[in-house]
């Protein structure tokens, strides 16, 4: 299942856009792969509790299906460079932890945990992974980047590849709210990415980052469930 991580209410108090998960869905196998890059001070060398099956990566691909003109908006071809400036979390502010609490609803998976204190409206690190404009269906890690004045939505997908940032749970369940938000920036050479902030208050050491993906992005999962089981029954849908 695709999402679309919306970024709502601790937005507001950034006066940012909200940004999303995406609930679109998926069809095409990745193509074309930059190399990997080290960035300012970090290495793509993998963190540990990172999973076999997915690339580390600390540059985002761009995907085939991207069209010329939208990577030239999304990185200016003038200020596209191999020398990036991800935003990598300090690898000692951040962690990937196995959740083993059996009330918490992503037991028996990962979720990314502080170190150490962050102060409110920090920046944390950017969600990295595969840019691309098709459709993931698939994906439960795909978010929405940017859409174009010809309608052209745009994504980023950390199912098979991506940073720490893909490790962030959604609050529900967990705590009252969120504690991160998204917000998209511009690097220092101006590609436009969504970075994860914290929100108004301090993010203690040992506290789980937490989002809120979208009350469509749980619509659409819960709609999922309820076709897949009524398919499962062999009854009728709404749309049979
Ligand atoms: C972007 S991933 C988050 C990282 C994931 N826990 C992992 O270990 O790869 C989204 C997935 O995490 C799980 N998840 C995140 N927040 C959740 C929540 N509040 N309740 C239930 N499942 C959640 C769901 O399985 C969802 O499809």
């Amino acid at each position: 299942m695709a999402i679309r991580l919306l970024a709502p209410a601790l937005t507001a108090f950034l006066s940012l856009p909200p940004s999303q998960l995406r609930v679109n869905r998926a069809r095409s196998p990745f193509h074309r792969q930059l190399p990997l890059q080290m960035t300012r001070g970090h290495s793509t060398k993998r963190p540990p509790h990172w999973p076999d099956n997915v690339r580390y990566i600390a540059e985002p691909q761009y995907h085939a299906s991207v069209p010329k003109h939208i990577r030239e908006i999304l990185r200016p071809r003038s200020q596209s460079t191999h020398h990036q400036t991800t935003l990598q979390a300090p690898k000692h502010s951040i962690t990937i932890q196995h959740i083993s609490d059996p009330s918490h609803p992503a037991h028996g998976q990962y979720g990314l945990f502080a170190t150490k204190k962050i102060p409110p409206r920090t920046l944390i690190l950017d969600y990295i992974g595969e840019v691309h404009c098709d459709d993931r269906p698939t994906s439960d890690y795909d978010l929405s980047l940017y859409r174009s004045p010809d309608n052209i939505s745009v994504g980023v997908d950390a199912q098979s590849v991506g940073n720490e940032a893909r490790f962030i749970n959604d609050y529900r369940g967990v705590k009252a709210k969120p504690n991160v938000v998204f917000q998209e920036r511009r690097t220092d050479h101006g590609e436009l990415r969504m970075s994860i902030w914290s929100g108004s208050e301090v993010i203690r050491k040992g506290d789980e980052l937490l989002l809120s993906y979208g009350k469509s992005w749980w619509r659409a999962r819960r709609d999922e469930i309820t076709v897949d089981t009524l398919s499962e029954l062999n009854l009728p849908t709404a749309s049979s």
